[in-house]
This record gives C-alpha cells, structure tokens and sequence, in this order.
C-alpha cells in the first residue's frame, strides 16, 4: 500500500493555524541555537586573542546575549511542547473518532470476520503513537534541517574540505537508514497485529469468564493467553534487534565523523590551513550536524511506529460497508408492514453452500406467522434479510411492495422491532436501556413501556427502580427481565414489523408465561414473524410456514398442518412424543 499523503496531511486542516505556528517558533528556536557555537567561536578567536584589557567587557556583554537567546529558546520550546502535542493529540483523537464511525457503519458480514478484541486495538493502540508522528514528524524535520543546513554552510566557510571530508559518510548513513527502515516497518507492523490477537485472547477469555468458571477451565484460557504474549514478545524481540543493528550502524558512523574531524583538524593545524580556535568551532557545529541524524534515527522507531499505525487506520478505513444506501435512497413514511419474498437465493458467502434457495413467501400487514423448522434451515437468515443485516444473494424482499434495497437503512430499520433469544443490553441504567429503543422518548413513554412489557413491577422493586444499574450486559438482571426490558425497548419504539426470534426459548415455564404475555400485547395490531422450537409457542398463529433445507415445505394452521401428516406433523409428533 503506497502512503497515502494528501489523506495523511488532511488532518492539520483544522488546527492548521496553531501548527503553522508551532513550526515557525521551532524555526526561531533551532536559528537561535546555530548562533552560540558562532560567539563561542568569537570570543576564543577575536576577543580572548586581541586586546585582552578590553575583552572582560566584550565577554560579558556576549554572555548577556546568550541569556537573551536562552530565554528566547525557552519560551519557544515550552511553545512548541505543549502545543504541538496538543495539535498531534487533537488530530489523533479526530482520528480515533472517524474510525469508530466508520466501524458502526460497516455491515454485519465483516464482524462475522473479525474479532472484537482486534478491532479495539485499532482503535487503541494502532493510533497511539499518531499524535507524535503528527506533531514531531514536521516539527523535527524543521528543527534539524535549519541546524544542519546552517551548521553546513557554516563550516563550509570554515574549512571546504574537512567539511566535505564529513559528508562522504552521508550516502552511507542514507543506505542504512533505507534499509533498516523498511525493516522496523514490517516488525512494527507484526507487532501491532500480535497485540491486536492478544487483545482479542483477552476480550474472548474475559467475556466468558462465566463459562470459564462452570468448567473449571482457567488453565486453558491462561494458556492461551500466554501462547498469544510470548508471540507478541517473540515479535518485539525481533524489532529490538533490528533496532540494535541499526542504532549501533548509526552510532559508529558518527564515531567515525568525528575520528575523521579531529585527525584532519590537527593535520591541518599542523599544516597551518586551519587555527585550533576554528577547530573547537568545528567540532561544537559536527554536533549539529550529527544531532538531527542521532534524533531522527532514535525517534525512527516512535515515527514509524506512528507510520504504521496509520497505514492500518487507512486500510480500515478504506473497507466499504457491503450494505449501504442508494443514492437517492427512499425514506419510509407510513408503512403497512406488508413483507415479500420473492423468488429470494442466499448464501453467506460466495463459497458457501445456499442456505436459502429460490424462496417466495408474502406476509399480509398485521399478520401473525410463525416460522418453524429444523435447526440450520434458515429461520434466522430469513430474518435478518428483512431490515438488511445480509442482502439477499439473487430475488427480491419487498416492504410494503418496496425492494428494501431502496429504501434508506436508518428509515428501513426503524420499521423493524426484533426481540432475540440473546438479549443484549449495555451498562447503564434501566432507563437508558429502555429509552435505547427511541433515544428522544421522555420518562414517561418509558414507564407506559415498561409497563406494557410486563417490566414495571419488577423494576420498581429494584434498589434504585428505573435508575437501577444493571451491570455489564445486564448481569444483575434474571433472563427473564433482562427479556421484558428488551421488550420494552420495542414497546417503544413502537415499528409496524416485529421479529421475534426464539425470544422465549432460554426462559422456565414461570418467566416464559409472563414474557409470552407481553410478547401477545406487543405483536397486536404489527407484522410479526415468529421463530420458534417448542411448537406449543405457536399454536395460535395465523399461519405456520415450515421451513426446511429445502425450502418452504408447507404452510397452513396448525389444524390443518396437523391433519396434513407432512413436516409439521412429524416435528410435532416428535416434540410431545405422540
Ligand atoms: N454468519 C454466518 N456465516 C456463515 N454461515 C452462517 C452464518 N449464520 C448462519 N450460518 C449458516 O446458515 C445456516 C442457517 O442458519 P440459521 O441460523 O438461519 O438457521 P435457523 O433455522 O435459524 O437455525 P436455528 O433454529 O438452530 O436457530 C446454518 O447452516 C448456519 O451454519
């Protein structure tokens, strides 16, 4: 991947003021600081040589400037400090919130890839190291390009051919750094990839930690988690190396310069071409001219590891949602909740087997059809076409007579209700969970929710009633509330099409019969589909569509899927063991 710059430096744009002059005081700074060799090289030269009566005075009024400069040097540096990493802060935190935004609008096909534990380093540690990249990068390339270019031209004045004696080392120092760079970008590379699997070991241990314990199974997750740090420590053990090659390659060269600087020096002194107060001079400036290569080489490792960093951000950032809006996409206003399949294929994957085949089914507004069928017929795939979450392979889902295709994803989704087995609810408050279903509903929409869904009483008798935390992913909950809050979140945001999918199977008998009944008030007068194993769940439904690998086998009450002996039948049969 080539680096993308015009991306790289559209990020200064809103700070651009601030940085420029963040630059400009490193300019003065680094110009100030060329000028002290220059009066040292005075004092030892003109004045401690001349009149020395005269020279006490001189020599102060020198020092006076140099305190002068200091100051100038230090207001400049706390300056450039603190705002410029401000400024890198500033644009790595933008930065760090694109990319969130980007990953919530990526679809569901690509975090059946990923693992979570991954993603949150990228956005954590990948971008860590992006603020100095953006601050020092230009800051440093400013600094040291006024000092070497102004200690050159210096010491060129001084002596031509000592200094171009110094600069046949460069080439050398270019080879090496080309070489050792391309290197650490790929073991940082590695390295950022072995922290995002530990990060991942981390997130798949601790978020089943309950499954962990009820197997007594620790040692396995500490293994695995180990497997994954010494890998990780594997990798930055070959970066080190890399490092050490190339800092030490570095470091000799410099040695080398200055070897070459005092032999030539006294050569020429010895040969009256150069006086030794020109040598002092010489050797204080070598210090500006190596010091950019020993910063720029020592802080390689912190800029390409920003580098790097940015490299993954742009690769995440180029990946397209799979499922997105048309343009011109269609805002639903009154929907019926008319459903259509027709003739609807679907796989997962281009390599994967259908699992949905040529499938027509319609679902008249405000009917009650439940789906039933063997495990892995597609229950559940039939489902998630409906607001989107998988875009059917070939065929059309119709709402209301609409290919849901063109109709806006935000407008389509806020159709759909769906109440899952798995209930997911997030940390926080009862009522922040409940209010997630419509985010601009007052209190008191919540409590006529709550209270449709069977919630309110349950929720009164918590320590803090609807201000009650209810722990990561509402662990302080029984299955059953943590149900009727899901229900709730329905409740209010009130779609003309429900989902209900297994929403009672993990339950007893006891929490079923209460989630059932709020299930019964929240399906009148919506579409609703209904997945469902226990049969008993579904008797009532208008329609009963048997679904099986082979698509629908046969559709009908459930007297008359009963009296027809097919599929339903034999399920049946087999569940109550007739
Ligand atoms: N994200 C996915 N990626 C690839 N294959 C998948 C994915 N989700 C489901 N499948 C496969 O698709 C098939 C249908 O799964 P689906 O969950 O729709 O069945 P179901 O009828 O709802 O099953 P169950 O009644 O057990 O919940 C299964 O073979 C399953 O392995």
């Amino acid at each position: 991947m080539r680096f993308p710059m015009k991306k790289f430096f559209s990020y200064y744009k809103p700070y651009i003021k601030l940085f420029i002059a963040v630059l400009a005081c490193t300019f003065i700074v680094s110009a100030v600081s060329l000028v002290f060799p220059l009066l040292v090289q005075h004092i030892t030269k003109n004045i401690l040589a001349g009149d020395l009566s005269a020279a006490l005075g001189k020599v102060y009024g020198i020092g006076g400037l140099m305190i002068v400069m200091v100051a100038i040097q230090n207001i400049g540096n706390y300056f450039v400090d603190y705002k410029g990493h401000e400024v890198g802060a500033r644009m790595e935190s933008d930065m760090r919130s694109e990319l969130f935004a980007h990953m919530q609008s990526l679809s569901y096909d690509f975090y059946d890839k990923e693992k979570t534990g991954k993603l949150m380093s990228r956005i954590t540690n990948d971008l860590l190291l992006l603020s100095e990249l953006y601050h020092h990068g230009p800051e440093d390339y400013v600094k040291y390009l006024v000092r070497f270019i102004g200690a050159f031209v210096i010491l060129f004045s001084i002596n031509a051919s000592l200094t171009i004696a110094v600069f046949c080392f460069f080439p050398l120092l270019g080879v090496l750094s080309l070489y050792f760079n391309k290197k650490l970008n790929k073991a940082l590379r590695r390295n950022k990839e072995r922290i995002g699997d530990v990060n991942a070991q981390v997130e798949d241990s601790l978020s089943g930690i309950r499954v962990v314990k009820s197997f007594a199974n620790e040692h396995i997750e500490i293994d695995k988690f180990n497997r994954e740090n010494y890998r990780f420590l594997d990798s930055r053990k070959q970066t080190y190396k890399a490092e050490a090659y190339f800092f030490n390659g570095v470091e000799t060269i410099i040695q080398l310069i200055t070897i070459t600087v005092i032999i030539f020096g006294s050569a020429s002194i010895v040969g009256s071409t150069l006086e030794i107060a020109d040598l002092i001079t010489f050797l204080l400036y070598i210090s500006f001219m190596v010091e950019p290569i020993q910063r720029l080489t020592h802080m390689s490792t912190q800029l390409q590891e920003g580098i790097t960093g940015f490299q993954r951000f742009m690769e995440m950032m180029s990946l397209k949602p799979t499922i997105d809006n048309k343009p011109n996409a269609l805002m639903l206003r009154e929907v019926r909740g008319e459903i259509e399949f027709k003739q609807v294929s679907f796989r997962y994957e281009d390599h994967l087997n259908y699992v949905l085949a040529n499938l027509s089914l319609r679902v008249q507004s405000g009917e009650y059809v439940a789906l039933v069928g063997p495990s892995g017929a597609g229950k559940t795939t039939f489902c998630s076409l409906i607001p989107r979450f998988y875009e059917a392979t070939s065929g059309e889902v119709l709402l209301d007579g609409i290919n849901v295709r063109d109709i806006d994803l935000r407008s389509l989704r806020n159709q759909i209700g769906i109440v899952q087995q798995e209930v997911y609810l997030f940390a926080g408050t009862v009522m922040e969970n409940i209010r997630y279903g419509k985010p601009s509903a007052n209190d008191d929409d919540i409590i006529t929710a709550a209270k449709h869904a069977n919630a309110h009483d349950f929720i009164m008798n918590l320590p803090n009633g609807y201000h009650s935390e209810i722990g990561q992913r509402g662990v302080k909950l029984s299955g059953g509330q943590k149900q009727r809050l899901s229900i709730a979140r329905v409740f209010l945001k009130n779609p003309p099409v429900l989902i209900l999918d297994e929403a009672t199977s993990a339950l007893d008998n006891e929490s079923e019969s209460i989630v059932k009944e709020s299930l019964e008030s929240l399906a009148k007068g919506r579409t609703t589909l209904v997945i469902a194993h226990r049969l008993s769940t579904i008797r009532n439904a208008q329609r009963i569509v048997v679904l099986t690998e082979n698509g629908i086998a046969e559709q009908g009450t459930h007297d008359s899927l009963l009296a027809g002996d097919g599929v339903y039948a034999q399920l049946y049969a087999k569940q109550f063991e007739l």
